[in-house]
């Protein structure tokens, strides 16, 4: 059984006073142009208060969507919304490591912190490469020798092989935050808990990719699988019924399709038995209000926004007989008050309930304040989505294991 005790070193191991690269994961939803508050910023306003409050200077870095999306946007409104969280300042530079992101960089003083520009605008961040690759980047090269050390602590992003988060560890002294060392902690402990009753796994979302490899890996612990949101109807979409395709301003489906069809059609195949997919999906009527339409009778080019309300009743009784849930993804666009009984209701099914419960993914545990539910009726909410789901099945984290390497280094 593997160890729960990280390995890395904590903000306990460092000296006050440092100049610091502290890696963050605000990566949040945006509507409507404007960037969401999610429970990632206060988390992270968490570990800034505590390093500002060891007079440490802080530079922070951070990413928001992927390049294409609508979500790609800047980071300065995240600025703003940490420095709410901190009832201070934190000011923001357009740049992330040219001319003047190094000028702000180098006018930090003990208590100032600086957010740069979303690290995803720079081309060396994203392709996942070797850490040592990543090290070797004019990005890495670039900034590192402008800190005393580097702080991970966007443990949610630790599964990506990006060269913000597996870069600087190889070529400075790392460090773990708070946020990094709670969940890491917290998510180790749960894969190694065993249950005597029914576990469920609830998987929805739009990050099928991320998914899909968790249902084979996860086999020997959970009994059944509901799936709902972007996962969902891609499984459907195996099955042969005419959902799972893009239509006209949606960029979820076809390419997760092409990668990923193989692998849906033989866990399909393999484990169809403990797969419950939905029997009915909703959908936006001309009306504006919210219809519904059995998945038999489905129709290709609508976009379907949420699980049906018979869906949503089998997948709560399945909850609700549980002894174990594990959440990550929403089955519908809850943020949109027609779209969100699915998720609720299996929220809401599982907080009624005394299993052992887990909530992850930075936007779906949105949806714990915004319908009311309690968080305390949950035993963890993850602020993490693939990198919790991944631990579950004792995948270790890259961003995790070159903390860990630092610190042997050291
Ligand atoms: N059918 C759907 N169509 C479009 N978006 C969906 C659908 N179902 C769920 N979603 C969206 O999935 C998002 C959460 O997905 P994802 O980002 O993968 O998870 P998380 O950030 O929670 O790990 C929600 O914001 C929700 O709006
Ligand atoms: O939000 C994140 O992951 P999550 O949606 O799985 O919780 C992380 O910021 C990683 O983002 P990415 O999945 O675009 O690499």
């Amino acid at each position: 059984m593997s160890t729960t005790t990280p390995t890395f070193q904590t903000i306990d191991d460092l000296e006050p006073g440092q100049q610091l690269l502290v890696r963050i994961d605000v990566n949040a939803p945006v509507e409507d142009g404007a960037v969401q508050d999610n429970r990632r910023f206060a988390r992270h306003a968490d570990t800034v208060a505590e390093l500002l409050a060891d007079d440490h200077a802080v530079a922070l870095l951070a990413h928001q969507g992927r390049p294409g999306r609508d979500t790609f946007v800047s980071l300065e409104e995240h600025a703003d919304i940490l420095a709410d969280h901190l009832g201070r300042e934190v000011a923001f530079v357009d740049d992330t490591f040219g001319d003047d992101a190094l000028e702000a960089i180098g006018g930090l003083e003990s208590g100032d912190v600086l957010l740069l520009e979303n690290a995803r605008m720079c081309d060396e961040e994203l392709p996942e490469e070797d850490p040592d690759e990543k090290a070797d980047t004019e990005f890495v090269r670039t900034l590192a020798p402008e800190f005393d050390a580097y702080v991970n602590d966007a443990y949610s992003a630790a599964h990506r092989s990006h060269a913000s988060l597996v870069g600087f560890p190889r070529v400075m002294d790392a460090y773990a935050g708070r946020v990094m060392e709670t969940e890491y902690t917290a998510n180790s402990a749960i894969q190694q808990r065993e249950f005597d009753g029914p576990v469920t796994m609830v998987l929805g979302g739009t990050k099928a990719e991320d998914l899909i490899p968790v249902i084979e890996e996860v086999d020997d612990t959970v009994d059944r699988f509901c799936l709902g949101g972007i996962v969902g109807e891609l499984f459907l979409r195996a099955e042969g019924h005419d959902v799972g395709y893009d239509v006209e301003g949606t960029e979820f489906f076809d390419h997760q399709w092409e990668n990923h069809a193989d692998t849906i059609e033989r866990v399909l195949e393999e484990y169809g038995d403990r797969l419950n997919l939905a029997s009915d999906l909703a959908y936006e009527a001309e009306s504006d209000e919210r219809a519904e339409r059995t998945v038999s009778d489905i129709e290709k080019g609508t976009s379907y926004l949420d699980v049906g309300t018979d869906t949503a009743e089998e997948y709560a009784d399945l909850v609700a007989e549980s002894e174990a849930v594990f959440v990550k993804g929403a089955l519908g666009v809850f943020e949109d008050e027609r779209f969100a009984d699915g998720t609720v209701e299996v929220l809401s099914a599982i907080a009624e309930t005394d299993c052992f419960s887990v909530v992850g993914g930075g936007d779906t545990s949105r949806a714990i304040p915004m319908y009311d539910l309690e968080e305390d009726d949950f035993s963890h909410v993850s602020v993490a989505g693939g990198a919790y789901v991944r631990a579950l099945t004792g995948e270790r984290l890259v961003g995790v294991e070159t903390l860990e390497a630092a610190a042997d280094s050291a």
